[in-house]
C-alpha cells in the first residue's frame, strides 16, 4: 500500500521502513494486506455535453438523478447520437468510481459487489466497464444476470452542472446470498450509496446493502455513506437522519445534500449537525473547498498552528491537527472541525465537476485503510495507543482529498487514470510538512 499524502512519515510508512522499536516485526514477517468493499449497481456513465432545452424537453431535472424507463432511454439515446452530443462512455457509478479512486491512489484492493452481465460481447456496456475498472478493483464476486447491466446518462449543461438519468437495466438485481461475510467482515470500511436503497424492493438490491451492513456492523467494520444527490433525500430527511444514526460511522456529502438532510445550508453548521448521527463527516462545497469534522478524544486532542478560522463554529479549527476517532471508542468525545480552500483555487478550467467529491472520499478512504494496515503490520506502534479510525489528522486528510478533488476536476472524467505523483511539481515541500 501507498503511504496516503506526500509527507514525512513519523510513524515509518511503508511498514517495512526502518522503525527502531518494531525493526525485528518489520523485517520477519510478511505484510499483511488490507481492503475495502462496496456494494454498486453496475453502471456505465454515457456523458454528453446538452442545452437546458434538452433537459426540458426529455423531462429531466438539473441537478438530478432520476430513473427513466426503456422508451425515455431510447429517444434520449438516439437523439444524443444522432447531434453527436456523446462526449464518451465510460464505467461510472458512485461507488464503482470510489473503489477504482481508492484502488488507483492506494495501490491496494477494493471489491465490488455488484451484477455483471454473464454472456459479454467484445465492446458492450458490460465490456467496457470491465476494461475501465482498475485491474486492483476485485470483480470476481460480480453476481452473473442474464440482461444489461445499467447505463446512466451524464448531461453536462453549460453552467457546467450534471444531470443524470439511469436506464436500469439488471443492476439492482443483486441477491443478498452474492454478499461475501467474510470480504466484508476483514475489509477496513464498507461503502455504500445511497442510491442504492432507493431500489424497487422487489428486486434484491435493497436486501443485498442491507445485509452488507449488517455484517459489517457485526464485526465493527466502519459503513460509509455517500449521498447520492439531494432530491432522494429531500423527500424524507428523517429516514436518512435515522438510518445514519443506526448504520453509519462516516457520511460524505456535499453542501446540497448537507442542507437536504439537517435543513443548514451552511456547509460547517450542516456537518457539525450530522454529528448528531455519525461519527465523521466529509463535506463538499465545490468551489469553497470542503469541511471534515468528526469526535476525538479530549486526551488526544491537538492544537492546530494554522490560522484559527471564523465561521458558524468560531474558531472552527482549533483542533484540525487531532486524528480522527468514533464516538464509542472516546472517553470525553469532542468535536473537531477542519476546512480547506479547493487546491491551487481549483484547476484553470472545469468543464465538468462530475466525480470530484467521490474523488475526495476515495482519499479518505485510503486514510481510513492506511491506518488499519499500519496497525495489522506494526501493532505495537505508538501510534496505536490511541484507538483512531484513520491514519492521519483532520487537516491532513483535508489536503489529500483536496488534491484528489483536483486531479478529478483536471481531467474530465469521474475515475483517475492514475494515482497522485510522488512529488509534487507545482508545490515547494513546506507545504506538505506543514
Ligand atoms: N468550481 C470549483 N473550483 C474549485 N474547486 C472546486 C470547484 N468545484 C469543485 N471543486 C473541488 O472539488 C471538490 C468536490 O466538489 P463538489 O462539492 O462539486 O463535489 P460533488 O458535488 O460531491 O461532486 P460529485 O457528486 O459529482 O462527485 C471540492 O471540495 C473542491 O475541492
Ligand atoms: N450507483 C449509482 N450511481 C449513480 C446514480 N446516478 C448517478 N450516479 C453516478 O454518480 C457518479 C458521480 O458521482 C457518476 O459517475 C454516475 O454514474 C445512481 O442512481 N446509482
Amino acid at each position: 500500500m501507498k503511504f496516503p499524502g506526500q509527507r514525512k512519515s513519523k510513524h515509518y510508512f511503508p511498514v517495512k521502513s526502518n522503525d527502531p522499536v518494531n525493526l525485528g516485526l518489520a523485517q520477519h514477517k510478511e505484510q499483511r494486506r488490507t481492503h475495502i468493499c462496496g456494494v454498486e449497481q453496475t453502471l456505465v456513465d454515457i456523458e454528453a455535453r446538452v442545452s437546458d432545452e434538452l433537459l426540458e424537453r426529455h423531462n429531466l431535472k438539473k441537478g438530478n438523478s432520476l430513473l427513466i424507463d426503456d422508451e425515455a432511454a431510447k429517444a434520449l439515446y438516439k437523439e444524443l447520437k444522432e447531434s453527436g452530443l456523446i462526449s464518451s462512455e465510460f464505467a461510472g457509478g458512485t461507488i464503482g468510481n470510489t473503489l477504482h479512486n481508492y484502488s488507483t491512489l492506494a495501490d491496494g484492493n477494493s471489491v465490488m459487489f455488484g451484477v455483471m452481465r454473464s454472456n459479454i460481447e467484445v465492446g458492450s456496456y458490460a465490456y467496457r466497464y470491465l476494461c475501465n475498472t482498475s485491474s486492483r478493483v476485485n470483480l470476481n464476486h460480480l453476481q452473473p444476470v442474464d440482461g444489461p447491466i445499467g447505463r446512466c446518462f451524464a448531461l453536462i449543461t453549460e453552467c457546467g452542472e450534471r444531470s443524470f438519468a439511469i436506464s436500469k437495466g439488471c443492476m439492482d438485481d443483486l441477491q443478498p446470498e452474492s454478499i461475501d461475510k467474510q470480504i466484508v467482515q476483514t475489509s477496513a470500511a464498507l461503502v455504500v450509496s445511497s442510491y442504492l436503497l432507493r431500489a424497487d424492493p422487489n428486486a434484491g438490491m435493497r436486501d443485498s446493502v442491507l445485509k452488507a451492513i449488517e455484517y459489517a456492523k457485526e464485526a465493527d467494520v466502519p459503513v460509509v455513506l455517500t449521498l447520492g444527490t439531494r432530491f432522494l433525500i429531500e423527500q424524507d430527511p428523517q429516514f436518512w437522519r435515522d438510518f445514519i444514526r443506526d448504520n453509519v460511522t462516516i457520511l460524505a456529502m456535499n453542501e446540497d445534500e448537507g442542507e437536504a438532510l439537517t435543513g443548514e445550508s451552511d456547509p460547517l453548521a450542516a456537518a457539525d449537525r450530522t454529528l448528531d448521527w455519525a461519527d465523521m463527516v466529509l463535506c463538499t462545497a465545490g468551489p469553497i473547498g470542503l469541511y471534515m469534522a468528526g469526535h476525538c478524544d479530549e486526551q488526544y486532542l491537538r492544537v492546530t498552528s494554522h490560522t484559527l478560522l471564523p465561521g458558524a463554529i468560531p474558531e472552527f479549527n482549533r483542533h484540525e491537527f487531532s486524528r480522527p476517532m468514533r464516538v464509542k471508542d472516546c472517553q470525553k468525545p469532542t468535536r473537531v472541525y477542519a476546512h480547506i480552500a479547493p487546491y491551487m483555487g481549483g484547476p484553470k478550467e472545469i468543464r465538468n465537476t462530475n466525480g470530484a467529491g467521490d474523488g475526495a472520499l476515495s482519499a479518505l478512504l485510503h486514510d481510513l485503510s492506511a491506518a488499519q494496515f499500519h496497525k495489522l503490520n506494526i501493532p505495537n506502534s505508538s501510534k496505536h495507543k490511541q484507538s483512531g479510525l484513520c491514519y492521519s489528522s483532520f487537516s491532513q486528510i483535508c489536503k489529500y482529498a483536496n488534491r484528489v478533488a483536483f486531479e478529478v476536476l483536471g481531467q474530465d472524467s469521474p475515475r483517475l487514470m492514475r494515482g497522485l505523483p510522488e512529488k509534487e511539481d507545482s508545490l515547494e515541500e513546506a507545504y506538505w510538512e506543514r
